[in-house]
């Protein structure tokens, strides 16, 4: 007899979910803003969006043919209404969501113009780096405020 009966086939997963979750991974533009009085520009995300409601530093994702800088200044530009007329990298954060792989590639926005606003309805507002830690960001934002402290000697 060498028929197979399905008893094997019963200690398989009837659903795909011990396979690797099909999961997408992005890279994000995002760009720590800051002013002459040593303030940091930040907004707020919106309801329907991934990490709803948290904090964040302004950007999005890199689009197909752009690099870092060319998708922070066009991200800027869309969200913040300024133009980026310099920056320096800061830092570079992997993290992994669970439904979602990001890697954030933080600029240090050195040089703008305009005066950023929340271009698309978001709220924003000027932030000293003292008083970051109380705003509620995405958890993979923890070492960018924590550097931002530790540069200004908080
Ligand atoms: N812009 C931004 N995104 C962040 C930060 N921290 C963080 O985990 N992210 C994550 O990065 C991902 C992409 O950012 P995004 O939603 O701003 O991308 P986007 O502007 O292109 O938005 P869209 O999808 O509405 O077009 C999101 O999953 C978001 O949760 C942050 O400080 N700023
Ligand atoms: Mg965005």
């Amino acid at each position: 007899m060498s028929t197979k009966l399905p008893v094997a086939a019963s200690n398989q997963p009837v659903s795909n979910k011990s396979a690797p979750a099909a999961q997408s991974k992005v890279l994000v533009a995002v760009g720590v803003i800051e002013n002459s009085r040593g303030e940091i520009f930040i907004c707020r995300r919106g309801a329907s969006q991934h990490q709803a409601n948290k904090w964040e530093f302004p950007g999005g994702k890199v689009e197909a043919g752009e690099n870092v800088a060319q998708a922070l200044a066009r991200e800027l530009a869309e969200e913040a209404g300024i133009v980026v007329q310099a920056c320096q990298p800061l830092m570079q954060i992997e993290h992994d969501y669970g439904d979602k792989h990001v890697t954030l590639a933080i600029r240090k926005v050195t040089a703008f113009s305009g005066e950023p606003r929340g271009l698309e309805g978001q709220p924003s507002r000027w932030v000293p780096i003292s008083e970051l830690s109380q705003y509620d960001f995405p958890a993979a934002n923890s070492p960018i405020v924590d550097m931002l402290q530790t540069e200004a000697g908080n």
